[in-house]
């Protein structure tokens, strides 16, 4: 158990970038870049010994599997689907009003979406992206997820039906990102890349960035919960639990100012872990990345949570609602006992792409507004022109800029 300020001083060593699996990253993207499809082929082999005779998967078998899942899970994609559209249509930017001067707002060409599939299909990661693109327009969306033996999972191909994907490519980790960046014979280079992924597909599309647009860093899953005395205990340790299944790097942080309910929480995290079909996987992530914090008072907690700037942040205290105007780092905000993570993961309708290991401090989630773009418009009359033109000047005169200057006075002078 921590006291704020010995935690301090591991959180803040443990956001940094892992340069060694970088520079692991840098020569697959290299690889893809030199090589393309082959190099694509290859590593389906290398990483999930999967060997591929075509890297595209047919519209049909979209289609096929869209009827083929059961219909209790296609009514549940649906309805996703409905809320997470409906949600990112209510927070679209638009067109400023046309003025002088107002903003303008275009939907990208082609994205790149990246599904997770390495130990779990993320299904739902197909509408969590995809849906919002849509909604914004993008004329071409393509959607690449790891290669499976036997396929790729038939929910993740029905979720690209309904989301009315253009193309899917079983791509998956950092060589998926590298060719959404640089194009292959098989896939055309995008324009932006969205979507989450594990530490290789967060640390490559870092590396690609500038060269092609990226969303966030949205790495392993982390989970930051806030108890106090009345706090249920079984709830918090089932919502750790479910962060901790994604990844044994997945991080959970649990705080709270009763030292009694870290320990009611702990003991009941233990009861259960062994029940969990993923019981490897989240004992590594609870042993290695998990953080118990006993806070002197609500102040402290607030300064806790804002200096982790975890990618989901769950109050479930009695006061809940009272940190929302306070958090300010958090990739999604969680608020009382009936808003656990988990349907946010699901169907709440935000999407779950969030950023993680500390880059909610400057990046947001992913919403519709990611797949657009906006210019400035500057369409002056003489007037505004002639009213602003001179103070241009005098700051171009200032900057040793005489050419500057002369195209702002020989405006000035024209039909005087
Ligand atoms: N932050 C978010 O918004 C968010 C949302 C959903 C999921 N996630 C995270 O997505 C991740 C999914 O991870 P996953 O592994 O199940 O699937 P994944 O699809 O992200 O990665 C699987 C791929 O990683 C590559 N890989 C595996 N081991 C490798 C190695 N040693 N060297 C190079 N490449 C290797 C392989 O190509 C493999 O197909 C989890 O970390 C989960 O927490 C994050
Ligand atoms: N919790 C994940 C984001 O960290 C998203 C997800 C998808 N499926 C289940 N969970
Ligand atoms: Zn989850």
């Amino acid at each position: 158990m921590y006291t704020f300020n010995s935690f301090k001083e591991v959180i803040a060593s443990t956001n940094k970038t892992d340069w060694d699996k970088l520079k692991q990253v840098m020569t697959i993207i290299q690889s893809v870049q030199e090589n393309k499809d082959q190099a694509l082929y290859d590593y389906s082999e290398t990483f999930v010994n999967v060997k591929l005779d075509t890297l595209e998967v047919m519209q049909t078998e979209l289609e096929s599997a869209y009827h083929a899942i059961e219909d209790e899970l296609r009514t549940s994609l649906e309805l996703a689907y409905q809320n997470i559209w409906d949600y990112q249509q209510s927070i679209k930017i638009s067109d400023g009003k046309t003025s002088e001067l107002y903003q303008k707002v275009h939907p990208l060409n082609r994205v790149g979406i990246y599904v997770p599939g390495g130990t779990a299909p993320l299904v739902s990661t197909v509408l969590m992206t995809a849906v919002l693109a849509k909604v914004a327009g993008v004329n071409e969306i393509i959607v690449t997820t790891p290669p499976q033996k036997g396929g790729v999972n038939q929910a993740i191909l029905a979720a690209c039906h309904i989301a009315k994907v253009d193309r899917v490519f079983q791509v998956g980790g950092a060589q998926a990102i590298a060719a959404l960046a640089y194009g292959t014979e098989s896939i055309p280079a995008v324009d932006k890349i969205a979507g989450p992924g594990n530490q290789y597909v967060a640390l490559a599309k870092k590396m690609v960035y500038g060269d092609v647009g990226i969303d966030s860093i949205a790495g392993p899953s982390e989970i930051v919960v806030v108890a106090d005395e009345d706090t249920r205990a079984d709830y918090v340790a089932y919502d750790l639990l479910a962060q901790a299944e994604h990844d044994v790097l997945a991080r959970t942080f649990l705080i709270s100012e009763s030292k009694e309910k870290l320990e009611e929480i702990q003991q009941k995290v233990d009861d259960l872990v062994d029940d969990q079909p993923r019981t490897a996987i989240i004992k590594t992530s609870l042993r290695d990345h998990h953080y118990s914090i006993l806070t002197a008072d609500k102040e402290e907690t607030i300064d806790c949570v804002n200096t982790i700037a975890g990618e989901h942040v769950s109050i479930q205290t009695k006061d809940a609602s009272s940190y929302i105007d306070r958090i300010n780092t958090a990739g999604a905000l969680f608020i009382g006992d009936y808003s656990p993570e988990a349907i946010g993961d699901y169907v709440a309708g935000p999407s779950h792409v969030l950023p993680t290991g500390g880059t909610a401090r400057f990046s947001s989630g992913l919403t519709v507004n990611d797949f657009l773009r906006t210019n400035s418009i500057i369409a002056l009359k003489e007037e505004s022109f002639k009213h602003m033109a001179p103070s241009g000047m005098r700051l171009a005169l200032e900057e040793s800029l005489q050419a500057h200057h002369d195209s702002l006075a020989c405006r000035m002078e024209e039909n005087k």
